[in-house]
């Protein structure tokens, strides 16, 4: 199998995981990326049993109404019974990079209400240590150049991503060069910078469930 079909396997396997827990009111939080992409075309099968969505990023709510999902604003649900997203790294604990595509911060809102977190990914995604994969950090435009000496003294080197304008009209860095060991801590002290809106790390609030896409099938973490 191609990565390509790795990511849809264990897109398939998120419906299978989540269509028990759904009920006729149920809202499913909906992530970002292509591997989101191909869950989003598999949801839409499943379309009557859940009452909509909540999506991470404008290109996603835009997929699913394509589809006739409903998609509401975060703000109008009570709750979110299961989160499923992409990620770009993902370590043993389940501890995850994203904003590959610079949909972190609204990622992050979503994942933070969701009772569950269903993380897809690729065999490709599997690391030991965090960092290989540039962590983006989404930044207020004006605080751009401090945040970037900030994260300097962090030991990283900080790459402004440019023509990029995330949904709510910032800007993103990314991080290079870290081996993030400690990613509770880094998530932490990369949000203290002021001029941070946040950063790719999810390790305060990990997946609660990684469905990994490997040549032998998908396993379940
Ligand atoms: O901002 C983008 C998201 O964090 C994606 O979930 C992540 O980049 C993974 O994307 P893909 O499924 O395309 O590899």
């Amino acid at each position: 199998m191609n990565q390509d079909e790795l990511k849809q396997a264990v897109a398939k396997k998120a419906i299978d995981y989540i269509l028990p827990k759904l009920e006729s009111d149920s809202i499913v939080g909906v992530g970002t990326g292509s591997t989101a992409n191909y869950f989003i075309d598999y949801l839409a099968e499943i379309k009557g049993h859940f009452d909509g969505t909540v999506a991470s990023s404008e290109g996603s709510a835009e997929r699913l109404k394509q589809h006739g999902i409903p998609v509401y604003d975060l703000n109008s649900v009570d709750s979110v019974v299961v989160y499923v997203d992409g990620a770009d790294e993902t370590n043993p604990q389940r501890e995850l990079i994203k904003g590959g595509g610079a949909a972190l911060t609204r990622e992050k809102i979503v994942a933070a209400v969701a009772d569950e977190f269903v993380c897809i990914a690729d065999g490709s995604k599997w690391v030991e240590i965090l960092g290989g994969f540039p962590l983006p950090v989404e930044v207020i435009p004006m605080a751009r150049a401090h945040v970037g000496r900030e994260l300097l003294k962090l030991g990283g080197n900080p790459v402004y991503r440019q023509g990029v304008v995330t949904d709510n009209g910032n800007e993103i860095i990314d991080v290079h060069g870290l081996a993030i060991t400690d990613a509770k801590q880094m998530e932490q002290d990369i949000n203290q910078i002021v001029g941070v809106v946040t950063n790719g790390l999810f390790a305060a609030r990990p997946a609660d469930v990684l469905l990994l896409g490997k040549e032998s099938g998908v396993v379940q973490i």
